[in-house]
């Protein structure tokens, strides 16, 4: 597959990036049946950055596995540029898993023996581009992440932010349509989490790329163009500068 291989038919015109209808997850536990999405519903297009907010156990890791097809939900529908993933056979939604969406977690989880330019590099290598376009591309993503002086760094030999940008990079590398990440500054103090989140959200807005990003983190959801809260299930969302629990 070529960097420019359609993963997806064209998209279906004017529709979400991301669209959720009707979203219910329950989880078979020891205790009985264990609901924790009552029916979501959700858009996010391109270029924005909706936040999800919401106490420990409310869902949020629930919802971004079921919109970035890890998981499927007991029922509702998630689509991705209007086509409806629920259908999909297994190899069909890794595909698109793998090369329309990107995904950003609290732990940078990059490959120790790796530098950063290579583990940048890595989805596109899955993805059959060759090596050199591959390092080239890298380059250019940690270039406007600030880190053109840390492309053949090791994890270890990075600060805490600096994985997470390199962890943003990984996960745009591909070029995806949707950008999910669940807590990506939950691990790191207010300045950096401010330093990440900002270079997460310039990039967003040079990609266009949709993104639908989890956090605890009030201060960054201030700075995002929606934000929904989940409660009891569902979302609801909060008006700008009241984005309290
Ligand atoms: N595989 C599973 N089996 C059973 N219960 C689960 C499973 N995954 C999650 N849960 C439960 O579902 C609820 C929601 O979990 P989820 O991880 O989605 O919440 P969250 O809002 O992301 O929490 P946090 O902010 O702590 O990461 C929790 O009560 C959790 O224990």
């Amino acid at each position: 597959m070529s960097e420019t291989a359609p993963i997806l038919s064209a998209p279906v015109p004017s529709a979400p990036v991301l669209s959720v209808r009707g979203l219910t997850r329950t989880y078979d536990t020891a205790g009985g049946g264990l609901t924790v999405l009552r029916g979501v519903d959700l858009d996010v297009r391109p270029g924005e950055v909706v936040g999800l907010i919401g106490p420990s156990g409310s869902g949020k890791s629930s919802l971004l596995h079921a919109a970035g097809l890890l998981e499927h939900p007991t029922s509702g529908e998630v689509r991705i540029d209007g086509h409806e993933m629920g259908h999909l056979p297994d190899n069909a939604r890794t595909r698109v898993r793998l090369g329309a969406i990107g995904f950003v977690y609290q732990f940078h989880h990059l490959l120790p023996e790796f530098d950063a330019r290579d583990n940048v590099a890595l989805p596109l290598r899955i993805a059959g581009v060759g090596r050199e376009a591959a390092r080239a591309r890298a380059e250019e993503l940690l270039t406007k992440l600030g880190l053109a002086d840390r492309l053949t760094h090791q994890p270890a030999q990075l600060s805490g932010g600096e994985r997470q940008r390199v962890a943003v990079a990984r996960a745009l590398a591909n070029r995806p349509r949707l950008l999910l990440a669940d807590e990506p500054t939950g691990n790191l103090d207010p300045a950096t989490s401010q330093t990440v989140f900002e270079a997460l959200h310039d990039l967003v807005k040079s990609t266009g790329v949709a993104a639908l990003i989890a956090t605890h983190n009030m201060e960054l959801a201030g700075h995002m163009d929606r934000v929904f809260a989940l409660k009891d299930g569902h979302l609801e969302e909060r008006p700008a500068e009241s984005h309290a629990y």
